[in-house]
Formats: structure tokens, C-alpha cells, sequence
């Protein structure tokens, strides 16, 4: 069995933000926090251990209390990037991933991520959710930065991105995974709604979901 005390939790909050206008997202205000403070209180009562990556105002993430660590390789390589450095610094066996900019996101993750790993015997445990399909209905899609991850996979993303790879799924389809979806009686349809921009942002913050 997987213990969730043996998980550490990391907030990606490297990101450009571009589509919010280049601002720093994960310091944006949301019901009266930072974003990636939010993100992190709901990932603390999760996990064992918390940790933030960001790579702008990097004071501001420590006052949050938790280890900050900007990427360890440069230029805004993506979230890969954010994988990479919570592997390097993570002490415990598991990490799990989550974006700074989807602040509803299950308060069962890590439980559920956690048992169907032990249930597959995988190395990697993605969230997957109901997503609008573009053609007026839904798909269940793959959330790969919501991650549950063994660090011994370190080895393996290091090789990854050393030959360039950035890709998160072409990444995880070289290891045991397996994805867990979301979409059962009871799950918040709005869990997985990411804020891109501030119009995004603003809209979730006003909705019903605590
Ligand atoms: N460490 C790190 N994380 C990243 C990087 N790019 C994106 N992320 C994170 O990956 C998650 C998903 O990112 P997106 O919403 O696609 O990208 P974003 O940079 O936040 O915003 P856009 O620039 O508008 O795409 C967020 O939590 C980001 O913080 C990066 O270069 N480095
Ligand atoms: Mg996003």
C-alpha cells in the first residue's frame, strides 16, 4: 500500500502565463489567497510534504512556508520542466503534481491516485476528467500534470529531456501507468477547469463549488 504520508505534493507554478496576460498565476487573488497558496492548503491535507515550483517572485511563493525551487533547466521548458525539479529534491518515495491554476481539485486525489497505483502495480498514476469535446458534448481526457509519480523515475526524466523531450505523455507511455477518471456519481464536474485567463479565473471563483 501506498501511504499518502509518503507522497509529496508539488504546485506547479513555473509557468509564462501568458494567456493571463504574462502575469505570475500562481500569485493571482482567489477567494482572498494567492492562487498557489490555495492550491498548496489543498494539497497539504493530502500529502506528507508540500513543495512549490516557481521560477518568477520567488520570495513571495517562501512566504508560504513550503521549500520554493525554480527550474532546473532554463527557458520555460514546460511543466516537464516542473516534474524534473520536484524529482531531484523530492525525500519521499512518491510525488504527485498539481497546476497552480485549477483550484478545485479533488479532495481525494492523491487517495485515488494513490490506490490505483498499488491496485496496477504502476510506477505512474494520472487524473483523467470530463472535458468539453469542441462538439457540444464531453470526452473523459487525460490531466497528465495532475501526476503521481515513484522519484526513481528521476533517472529516466533526466535521459528524457536531456535529448529535448518536453512532452508529458510521450514521457509517462514509457513507464507502468495507469489513469484514473473522475467522472463517477458525485465527482465535481468543475474539478479539473483550469484558469488561463483572468476571465477564467474570476468565473471560478465565483461559482458554487467550496
Ligand atoms: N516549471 C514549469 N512549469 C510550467 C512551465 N510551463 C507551464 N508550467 C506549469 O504547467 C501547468 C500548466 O500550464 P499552462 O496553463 O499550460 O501554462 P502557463 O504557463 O501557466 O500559462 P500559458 O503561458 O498561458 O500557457 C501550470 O501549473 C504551469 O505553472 C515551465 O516552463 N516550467
Ligand atoms: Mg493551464
Amino acid at each position: 500500500m501506498i501511504d499518502t504520508q509518503d507522497i509529496t505534493g508539488l504546485v506547479l507554478a513555473g509557468g509564462r502565463g501568458s494567456r493571463m496576460g504574462g502575469v505570475d498565476k500562481g500569485l493571482q487573488n482567489f477567494r482572498g489567497l494567492p492562487l498557489a497558496l490555495h492550491t498548496l492548503m489543498r494539497l497539504q491535507m493530502q500529502v506528507g510534504h508540500v513543495m512549490v515550483n516557481a521560477n518568477r517572485n520567488l520570495a513571495a511563493y517562501e512566504a508560504f512556508g513550503a521549500p520554493v525551487w525554480p527550474d532546473v533547466i532554463a527557458d520555460y521548458a514546460g511543466p516537464l520542466a516542473g516534474f524534473l525539479t520536484g524529482l531531484e529534491r523530492c525525500e519521499t518515495p512518491w510525488m504527485l503534481t498539481v497546476p497552480c491554476d485549477t483550484p478545485l481539485f479533488p479532495l481525494d486525489l492523491a487517495a485515488r491516485l494513490a490506490a490505483a497505483a498499488d491496485q496496477a502495480g504502476a510506477d505512474i498514476a494520472m487524473a483523467a476528467a470530463p472535458e468539453d469535446d469542441g462538439a457540444g458534448g464531453t470526452a473523459v481526457r487525460t490531466q497528465p500534470v495532475f501526476c503521481l509519480l515513484r522519484v526513481d523515475l528521476l533517472e529516466s526524466l533526466v535521459a528524457f529531456t536531456q535529448a529535448g523531450g518536453r512532452k508529458i505523455d510521450a514521457w509517462t507511455a514509457q513507464h507502468q501507468h495507469v489513469v484514473v477518471p473522475f467522472d463517477q456519481p458525485g465527482d465535481d464536474p468543475l474539478a479539473f477547469f483550469n484558469a488561463n485567463t483572468l476571465a477564467e479565473l474570476h468565473s471560478l471563483e465565483g461559482s458554487g463549488t467550496p
